[in-house]
């Protein structure tokens, strides 16, 4: 399998471009015009930079209103393409992408097209060069690959081939069904990519949003499945106009880039009887929640956290026997804190001070996981093991955080490494890791779901805008299908923002607050505040609110308000949360109940709950909180 990518896919110079294609796996690149014209440097020795780094050149693009011309415009359309053709020849490259005119004087007409591209074809052949037609979901006459087709069919030339382009096809709703009756030698190209399901002009929409397959809403799957179905085995190439991704990190880019394409043709040949050419790699393997969280913390900080923990009802469990590590269990919940002075967690903690370090996920087998993540290009991550201690595979998250993978075959990690401590049981009836909340970058926001809807079986939720009093996060949750695994992802704009606050106080994407399940929420909040715990306020305004929203009796109002417990529902269920105060610059804790099938994350209370939160930041006299 050949993959390739447009240049003007991601951000930086032409240079640039080239070694983050190249560093990410990609085999070619389609070079956009645009690119060259804006690099100093001849064309030959252009494409011999190009083919330095190892890559080919997939084809030059794009040549634009040539088709369907009257004269004396149709010979002025056949002079700039030869002018274009000794381009390709300096370049090294044989192939042309000729988009569907837009120009006001052409005529459209299938036969006429036809003529123009049949003797097209006789121009290029001469050279050796191949031109391939695709039809731009907006083009004046020709906007559907079902008539671009059947011009270069009638056509009827070696050197005119159709180009094929996911987002024409699906954006404009087209099923892609009928490319299957494609003969695969009158392919000669084919472009993906995805894009967010929102109403709005076709071309705006590609010019701006269009993004990596399995980033956005439209089913690049099928489109390739019925691709792969003809016998196509040229190269797959991702075409990508996104204002994001023009100035993003152009290493992380790339390598979304080539994960996307190795995952979405892992699921085309899981789905749809062909070869394709790609190393074989585990499926996606079930996720069935989280074993454990690790903080990193020293000092005055550990001994608050550890304080902190037992008053949400974590008994101290146990010690590592060879490590500064204590494991504090409830239910399901198992935390460790970590107090090395080496190691990774060591240099978390210097770099973000007290911090969640590493995750472990549950997974069917760690072993699978891993393999298809580092397949994916993920980086495997290793510590040296102590004396007995079990080798439990980890790779790195895309800021460099850590994630293990266990299993049922590792789950004896906590007997064997870890010696029981005899502590009071102090339950306070927490069951479970219900979601993980990540806080990021907006601009991380698509790189972070590919992440892990790669490497999972997770859905994604639409995206919410969450109001901070001083920005706006956005927010969108991943879930495995019976909601065993819940990751939020929390993309802050501003450094303001609540979400942007730790951002600007940490690197990378932290995890910002772990919500924990509990059955019964009154008797968990009762439990927790004998214990000490003090709850995030909630302001009267709010329960006014609910009184007005919900029908909940007088009682229940009540209950809920005294004990700062908010509230949601829909009409699957309802759903409780109480926050924490803050703790270690930022981070919190949330307990929640779901009752019935509520499936939502509290949504509708996110801006009030934060607006709580940065008062009582206010009140601490947290710095830059004066506002
Ligand atoms: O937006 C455009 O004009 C444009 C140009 C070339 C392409 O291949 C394409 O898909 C879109
Ligand atoms: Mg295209």
């Amino acid at each position: 399998m050949k993959t390739s990518i447009a240049t003007v896919s991601i951000s930086g110079t032409l240079t640039e471009k080239l070694r983050a294609i190249a560093d990410a796996g990609f085999d070619g690149i389609e070079i956009f015009e645009a690119d060259f014209i804006a690099h100093d440097g001849a064309p030959r020795d252009v494409g011999n930079m190009i083919r330095d780094h190892g890559l080919d050149i997939t084809l030059f693009q794009p040549f634009r209103d040539f088709e369907g011309l009257p004269a004396p415009l149709r010979a002025k359309a056949f002079d700039r393409a030869e002018r274009k053709f000794d381009l390709m020849q300096e370049l090294g490259t044989d192939l042309v992408l000729i988009c569907s005119s837009c120009h006001p004087a052409s005529l459209g007409g299938i036969d006429r097209c036809a003529d123009d591209f049949a003797e097209l074809g006789e121009r290029a052949a001469k050279r050796g060069l191949r031109v391939g037609y695709e039809a731009l979901a907006w083009g004046r006459h020709i906007n559907d690959h079902r008539d671009a087709w059947e011009i270069v069919r009638r056509a009827d030339h070696p050197n005119v081939g159709l180009i094929l382009d996911s987002f024409h096809t699906l954006g404009r709703k087209l099923s892609p069904e009928s490319i299957r009756a494609i003969p695969a030698d009158r392919i000669f190209f084919v472009q993906l990519a995805d894009a967010p399901q929102i109403e709005m002009d076709l071309l705006y929409w590609s010019r701006h949003f269009r993004n990596m397959p399995g980033e956005g809403d439209l089913d690049v799957t099928a489109f390739m499945r019925a691709v792969m179905a003809t016998g196509y085995a040229g190269p797959i190439s991702l075409e990508i106009f996104n204002d994001q991704f023009r100035g993003g990190d152009t290493k992380l880019l790339a390598g979304d880039g080539h994960r996307s394409l190795l995952t979405l043709m892992d699921d085309v040949r899981r789905a749809e009887p062909v070869a394709v050419d790609l190393p074989v790699m585990p499926a996606r393997v079930a996720a069935k929640g989280v074993s454990f969280i690790e903080f990193a913390s020293r000092g005055a900080e550990a001994q608050t956290l550890s304080n902190q923990l037992q008053t949400l009802g974590f008994r101290k469990a146990a010690k590592h026997r060879n490590k500064a590590l204590t494991l504090f269990q409830q239910g399901d919940v198992r935390i460790v804190l970590n107090e090395e002075t080496t190691g990774y967690a060591a240099t978390a903690w210097t770099a973000r001070g007290t911090t969640i370090c590493d995750i472990g996920l549950r997974t069917a087998s760690a072993r699978d996981a891993i393999a298809r993540a580092t397949a994916l290009g993920a980086q495997p991550f290793e510590q040296p093991l102590g004396p007995g201690e079990l080798n439990i595979p980890a790779i790195r998250g895309l800021s460099g955080s850590v994630l293990h993978m266990m299993d049922d075959d590792l789950a004896d990690v906590w007997q064997v490494e870890f010696a029981p401590l005899d502590a009071p049981d102090v339950d306070a009836g927490l069951t479970r890791v219900d979601h993980l909340a990540q806080t990021m970058s907006y601009d991380d926001m698509l790189s972070w779901s590919l992440f892990y809807t790669s490497l999972f079986d997770l859905a994604k939720t639409p995206m919410v805008d969450v109001i901070d009093p001083d920005g706006l996060v956005r927010s969108q949750a991943l879930s495995t299908p019976g909601g065993d695994l819940r990751i939020t992802l929390n993309g802050a704009d501003s450094h303001r923002t609540l979400a942007g606050r730790l951002l600007s106080d940490t690197f990378g994407a932290p995890l910002q607050h772990v919500a924990l399940a509990c059955d019964d929420i009154v008797k968990t909040a009762d439990k927790l505040a004998a214990r000490g715990f003090e709850a995030l306020n909630m302001p009267a305004n709010y329960y006014d609110d609910l009184a007005s929203r919900f029908d909940l009796t007088s009682e229940k109002l009540d209950a809920l308000r005294r004990r700062n417990i908010l509230y949601d529902e829909d009409a699957q269920g309802a759903f409780y949360q109480i926050y924490s105060r803050d703790f270690a610059g930022g981070l919190f804790f949330e307990i929640l109940q779901r009752e019935g099938d509520y499936q939502g994350y509290g949504g509708p209370n996110a801006p009030f709950r934060i607006a709580a939160q940065k008062r009582l930041m206010r009140a601490k006299g947290v710095p830059g909180d004066a506002g």
